[in-house]
């Protein structure tokens, strides 16, 4: 190591379990993370400035403006580039030493094999389950620690799975996709940036550990609610499923399981457009230009199904807020059984399930429409100014 690295990595280096050996072993690592969103920015910037010797950064997006309240690497500046590629960049801003490899790709079962095979340590830094299944049967066949971070909300979860090439694995604890039990994505329920900066830098301390033998091979789940006490709980976690298809049986199979797999549709597929599955039989579904249409000149109910706290930041002038959970509940009270009502969410989903609710219960159900895209869509194509995120 040159003089210099010594004076940068010094007050790591002098810590007992790391010291020379320990930032030697640091530099001639290598870590994919995959996803260079909330968990991954935090992540890869600690990974970096530790010394890890070479990163690979895979994101198959490019920056948007909503992503900056969390996602620290990319900036106004970057807004539009590849977040793999934003992210390579300021990572070798903040470490020029180290080597960062961008694969500006979606991770799918096709490549996943050739792009994980070349790492030491994966961090799963998605927000999604069929690409947590894919990245967990795919370490499992590289023989890689898979380094598992997820956000929703206030809350956060840690787990390293297939540690040491015994560990269990994400479809040992999760032989079936988990339950959201209503919860979206972070992007109908939102995330405090701060979650996702704990959750990311401790998947960066994980890989660090495993990186210098400082971790202990009991695998457990960490637990993190930001408005709970305590903050932190762990959960001791169950070893290997002998029957798990993603890790137990013959070696000699799982090449063709991960390959057979369906990872989308084995999680649930896409969220259903209602209309097109025939759930849908009467009443309308209603684009951004025509809802403005319909609004000028009359009065008719706009039911907005988005939480009170959603509704506060922006609303459509005259629109009720009746939360989703609150409508069905009582539906009949908020239905107008003699004009037209329209019901709008966030991104056109909710809006879909409140109003086949509300047809059920009324007595001229063509009257009800839902607004395809949602206040989104409406921000897009008949209101720039609206400030919906
Ligand atoms: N299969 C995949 N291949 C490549 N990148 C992926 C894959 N699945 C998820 N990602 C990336 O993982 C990241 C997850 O981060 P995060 O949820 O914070 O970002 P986001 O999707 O931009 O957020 P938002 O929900 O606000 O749009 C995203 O940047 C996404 O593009």
């Amino acid at each position: 190591m040159a003089l210099h690295e010594y004076r940068r990595y010094g007050r790591q280096m002098v810590l007992d379990g790391i010291g020379l050996s320990g930032q030697l072993k640091l530099k001639k690592s290598s870590v994919l993370v995959v996803g260079a969103g909330g968990l991954g920015c935090p992540a890869i910037q600690y990974l970096a400035a530790a010394g890890v010797g070479t990163l690979g950064i895979v994101d198959h997006d490019v920056v948007e403006l909503s992503n900056l309240q969390r996602q620290i690497l990319h900036s106004d500046t970057t807004i539009g580039l590849p977040k793999a590629e934003s992210a390579k960049a300021a990572s070798e801003r903040l470490q020029p030493m180290i080597k960062v490899v961008s694969h500006a790709c979606s991770l799918n079962a096709a490549n996943a094999r050739a792009i994980l095979s070349k790492y030491d340590i994966i961090l799963d830094c998605t927000d999604n389950l069929p690409t947590r299944y894919l990245l967990s049967d795919t370490a499992v066949l590289v023989g890689k620690p898979l380094v598992s971070g997820a956000a929703l909300k206030f809350d956060g979860q840690l787990c390293v799975y297939n540690l040491g090439n015994t560990g269990p694995c994400y479809r040992c604890i999760f032989p079936k996709p988990p339950k959201r039990d209503g919860e979206g994505t972070c992007e109908e329920v939102g995330v405090l940036g701060v979650v996702t900066g704990v959750i990311g830098t401790l998947q960066a301390m994980e890989a660090i550990k495993i990186i210098t033998g400082l971790r202990d091979e009991q695998p457990s789940l960490l637990i993190f609610s930001a408005l709970s006490s305590p903050s932190f709980r762990t959960m001791k976690l169950r070893s290997r499923r002998p029957d798990c298809p993603g890790c137990g049986g013959d070696p000699s199979t799982r090449d063709r399981f991960v390959n057979e797999q369906d990872y989308v549709s084995f999680c649930g597929g896409e969220a259903p457009n209602l209309e097109e599955t025939g759930k849908v039989n009467i009443g309308g579904r209603i684009k951004p230009n025509a809802l403005s249409e319909s609004l000028k000149g009359t009065s008719p109910t706009v039911i907005d199904v988005r939480s009170p706290t959603e509704f506060s930041i922006c609303h459509l002038p005259g629109s009720t807020n009746v939360p989703l959970s609150v409508l069905k509940r009582e539906p009949t009270a908020h239905i107008s059984q003699i004009g037209d009502t329209f019901v709008v969410c966030r991104l056109g989903n909710d809006s879909q399930t409140a109003a086949n609710i509300l047809r059920s219960v009324s007595s001229d159900p063509s009257k009800v429409f839902d607004l395809i895209g949602g206040l989104r869509a409406w921000s897009k194509e008949v209101d720039p100014m609206f400030p919906i995120y």
